[in-house]
């Protein structure tokens, strides 16, 4: 990069050349006109534009209002999209006049969410939610340690980063209440998480050595959950209400190929897995090394560690094909609360506060940031899911 560019980046900056995550983005001149920018420090560059003026062959797949037609394309052609913007970044034609600073665009939602999953893969949140919701039976179902547990969310609910979240209402009972009662929630909680965006369709089950074939990036979330509603109404069929509301996901989704520095072996098993989980032979490690932090207000609250989570990206998208669902792109998996075994480590509030509250407050913004250690000890920034929580509506 020519050291004169006024969009020159800090040295160590976390969204430097190995970071390059993809968004879709709108300027004030041409808000009519969504289309693909990759982050670089604090400015989008504007790939869409820069692939077209330089007769790039994969300039109609980034000049498109979401990410699907370039995840639908498949890992060669990610990695040759990557390798041809490093190439214009090293050839100084990135940043050039392409950067665009984050402050003057808006983002959008980056891709059109297919189905949405959401899983239950920290010991330490199961764990901890058991105790709090079921204190009269073991912190863990007997099923924990041999399945990934997860649930079907709603996909049309899914809301990018800095998108408002109405309080729900809803119904809700404690145990000493004679009766149901009906209104807002007055236990509106977060949950930090990483959400894997699928790339590659699949007619059926995904193994677990064909992960990288159809995962095309990872995201950032915050899976929103009214404590109130939920506790009431998930008795036996699990999350439905208290958390369909909203899910926020980050504006950036990072190709899986920037944390190959950052990948690590998940904690040990109790017990030997089933074949189509088994990741003891992998030749490479299932876990990754992300560390979240979450801001409420300003103040960081948790640094959750996301290398602590039990269960696998890979283990999850074997798990939720195994029964031969086909698989779309599109289609977005959240990992479950990201906890540690710490007290500063809890990803959502029902932890951090023992159950107690208090709880989300109107207007209360929630910022959740992350990222993974990079070659030769850079930073591989993941962005940032931000809410603020607007009153509930009459
Ligand atoms: O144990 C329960 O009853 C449910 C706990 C959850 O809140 C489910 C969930 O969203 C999973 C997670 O984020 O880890
Ligand atoms: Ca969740
Ligand atoms: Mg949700």
């Amino acid at each position: 990069m020519p050291q004169h560019s006024p969009h020159a980046i800090p040295e160590g900056d976390p969204f430097g050349p190995d970071a390059l995550p993809y968004g879709v983005f709108t300027t004030p001149d041409a808000p009519d006109h969504p289309r693909i920018g990759v982050r670089h420090g604090a400015f989008v560059l504007d790939v869409a534009t820069a692939a077209a003026e330089h007769g790039s062959p994969y300039a109609d797949l980034l000049d498109q209002p979401v990410l699907n037609p370039l995840m639908a394309a498949g890992r060669p052609v990610w990695e040759a999209v990557r390798a041809e913007i490093r190439g214009l970044l090293d050839a100084g034609v990135l940043p050039g006049g392409y950067a665009r600073s984050l402050d003057e665009v808006t983002l959008h939602l980056p891709f059109e969410v297919a189905d949405y999953v959401d899983f239950y893969a920290s010991e330490h949140h199961a764990s901890n939610v058991g105790r709090i919701f079921r204190p009269d039976s073991e912190p863990l179902t007997p099923n924990w340690k041999h399945l990934p547990i997860g649930y079907h969310g709603r996909a049309g609910t899914v809301v990018v980063s800095g998108t408002d979240v109405v309080r729900p209402r809803g119904q809700r009972k404690a145990p000493s209440d004679a009766a149901p009662s009906f209104g807002p929630s007055l236990r509106l909680d977060i949950e930090a998480e990483v959400g894997f965006v699928v790339g590659t369709p699949s007619p059926g089950p995904v193994p677990l050595e064909a992960f990288r074939d159809h995962v095309f990036g990872v995201c950032l979330v915050n899976d929103w959950s009214a404590r109130d509603i939920q506790a009431w109404e998930y008795v036996p069929l699990g999350p439905f209400l208290g958390k369909s509301f909203a899910t926020s996901v980050s504006a950036w989704v990072t190709p899986l190929e920037a944390f190959d520095a950052a990948r690590t072996a998940p904690p040990s098993r109790t017990y030997p897995l089933l074949p189509y989980l088994d990741d003891s032979a992998s030749p490479e490690p299932g876990g990754l090394d992300l560390r979240l932090e979450v801001r409420i207000n300003g103040e960081v609250v948790s640094r959750p560690p996301f290398s602590a989570m039990y269960w696998t990206a890979a283990q999850q998208l074997a798990h939720m094909t195994v029964n031969g669902a086909t698989l779309r792109t599109g289609d977005l998996f959240a990992s479950g609360t990201v906890s540690g075994p710490e007290p500063d480590q809890l990803g959502c509030l029902l932890e951090l506060t023992g159950g107690k509250g208090p709880w989300l407050a109107d207007g209360d913004e929630v910022v959740i940031t992350g990222w993974a250690p990079g070659r030769d000890g850079s930073r591989v920034g993941l962005g940032e899911v931000v809410g603020r929580v607007r009153p509930a509506t009459a």
